[in-house]
């Protein structure tokens, strides 16, 4: 196992104590949250899941966790998920795995949000991770010409099976903008939620209450409530 995938599974097994039988959690999508499912089902938590794509519903299935769909809890205690990038702010770019959507549905609806990721993640600002949005099909082509005239450097997200757009577990496209940096992540969300035909964006703000960084030491930061990440 590389290292990456060593901190990642040492993130995932370090989450299982902040779950609790009972529990209604959501559960993330990624090969993080996959070793986190791995290491939940062998643990003595009996838990009732809420999940963010087929693929982690099908895994769920495989370790025989229970999940339920979201509309039929009134509330998701912890959220556990995994990041494409976090900065020392806590917020972060998901995305990577198409499943960003209801990722931040699951979220939004949750008392508590957790991250696990490995070291290679965490940066001091975000941008470094190609930023996701996804759209709906229709007019895509002119938020690409849009992104691009704004200087987002967009590009629509392709199979690298078949070449053809990927479709995400909602029926959308995602744009990937490879931006490199981003200075006011607030700005740049507010631009996307003001797009006709933007569905959602990868930018997760003020949303993240704790990151556990795998390592030979794993290292747990809480989010500090007045600091907002604009540099
Ligand atoms: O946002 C995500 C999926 O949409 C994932 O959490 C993110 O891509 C991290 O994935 P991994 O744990 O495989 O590195």
């Amino acid at each position: 196992m590389n290292t990456k995938d060593l901190q990642k599974k040492q993130a995932a097994k370090a989450a299982i104590k902040y779950i609790q039988s009972d529990m209604v959690v959501g559960l993330g999508t990624g090969s993080t949250v996959a070793y986190f499912l791995d290491a939940l089902a062998k643990s003595d938590r009996r838990i009732i899941g809420v999940t963010t794509s087929k693929v982690t519903s099908e895994r769920c299935a495989t370790l025989k966790i229970p999940i339920v769909d979201i509309d039929e809890v009134d509330h998701i205690d912890v959220t556990i998920d995994g990041a494409d990038e976090v900065d020392t702010y806590l917020n972060g770019i998901k995305g990577g795995g198409a499943a960003l959507l209801m990722e931040k549905i699951v979220a939004k609806n949750s008392r508590e949000n957790i991250w696990i990721v490995d070291n290679s993640k965490v940066h001091d600002t975000l941008g470094a991770f190609p930023l996701p949005v996804e759209v709906i099909p229709y007019g895509s082509g002119q938020l690409l010409r849009q992104f691009a005239d704004k200087g987002l450097f967009p590009k629509l997200r392709r199979s690298q099976v078949d070449n053809q757009p990927i479709i995400t577990d909602a029926g959308h496209y995602i744009i990937d903008c490879h931006m490199t940096t981003i200075n006011n992540p607030y700005a740049l969300a507010e631009y996307f939620e003001s797009q006709v035909g933007v569905v959602e964006h990868g930018l997760f703000l003020n949303i993240c209450d704790r990151v556990i960084v795998g390592g030979e030491t794993i290292q747990i930061q809480e989010r500090q409530q007045n600091q907002m990440g604009i540099k």
